[in-house]
């Protein structure tokens, strides 16, 4: 079942990752997804747009909906200047608890705050909850059908402000299609396309840019 893959998957941080070095940790989950067991990490290839995409904000404040077992997270922290904080969530328990570890190993606790819960509950609570004004930078990994109406949810609650990135994983594989038409057609955003594969496979898939015109 999906935990004990995700178990093994922290077995092998443990394992094969140097504690504090949040780049080995990255590798050591890209090598055991490659080959022993698939997992729904953005992966390498979509790892590294990700990664030019937080280099060019900068963020000092971040949302990730969708932590998994903490891969994209410790990707972003680790790119992070000293400050900045990513506040990431996750519905399932079991996720959340694998992603708390291999964040610990990485040594990025400070950086990240690990939130267990419905997107939907949360994101209202955010600016009395954690003290957020805006978001810098919303990298959105969650269930599918949940990017559209949490994106909504985002404008209604003040939480992007006029140059907010959206980044958006999953947009071709398995699909956000509702949300591609809204960011696309929306006169409140300015949208890119950056093709790439499905993480570990030659599936298409890509990630959308999206820039919150206010
Ligand atoms: O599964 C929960 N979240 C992961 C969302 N992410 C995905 O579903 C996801 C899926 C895929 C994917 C692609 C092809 C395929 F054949 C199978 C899966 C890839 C990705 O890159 C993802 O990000 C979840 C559980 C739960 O109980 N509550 C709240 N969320
Ligand atoms: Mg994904």
């Amino acid at each position: 079942n999906y935990y004990r893959d995700v178990n093994r998957l922290l077995h092998a941080v443990q394992k094969n990752a140097t504690k504090g070095d949040p780049r080995s940790v990255v590798k050591a989950i890209d090598n055991f997804c490659r080959q022993k067991e698939w997992a729904m990490n953005v992966g390498d290839e979509k790892g590294c747009i990700l990664d030019s995409v937080v280099s060019e904000v900068n963020p000092v404040t971040v949302l990730e909906l969708g932590t998994y077992c903490g891969y994209s997270t410790v990707r972003i922290a680790s790119l992070l200047p000293p400050r900045a904080k990513i506040i990431t969530l996750e519905f399932n328990p079991d996720y959340a608890k694998i992603a708390r570890q291999v964040i610990a190993w990485a040594g990025l606790e400070d950086k990240i705050q690990v939130v267990e819960g419905p997107s939907g509950e949360w994101i209202p609570k955010m600016k009395e909850q954690f003290g957020v004004k805006t978001f810098d930078l919303v990298f959105l990994d969650h269930w599918k059908d949940r990017y559209l109406p949490d994106t909504k949810l985002l404008e209604d609650c003040g939480l992007l402000r006029k140059g907010t990135i959206l980044l958006a994983d999953n947009v071709i594989c398995p699909g956000t299609p509702d949300y591609l038409e809204y960011v696309r057609n929306s006169p409140r955003y300015k949208s890119q396309y950056f093709k790439s594969h499905l993480e570990y496979t030659k599936a298409e898939d890509g990630l959308e840019k999206s820039v919150f015109l206010g």
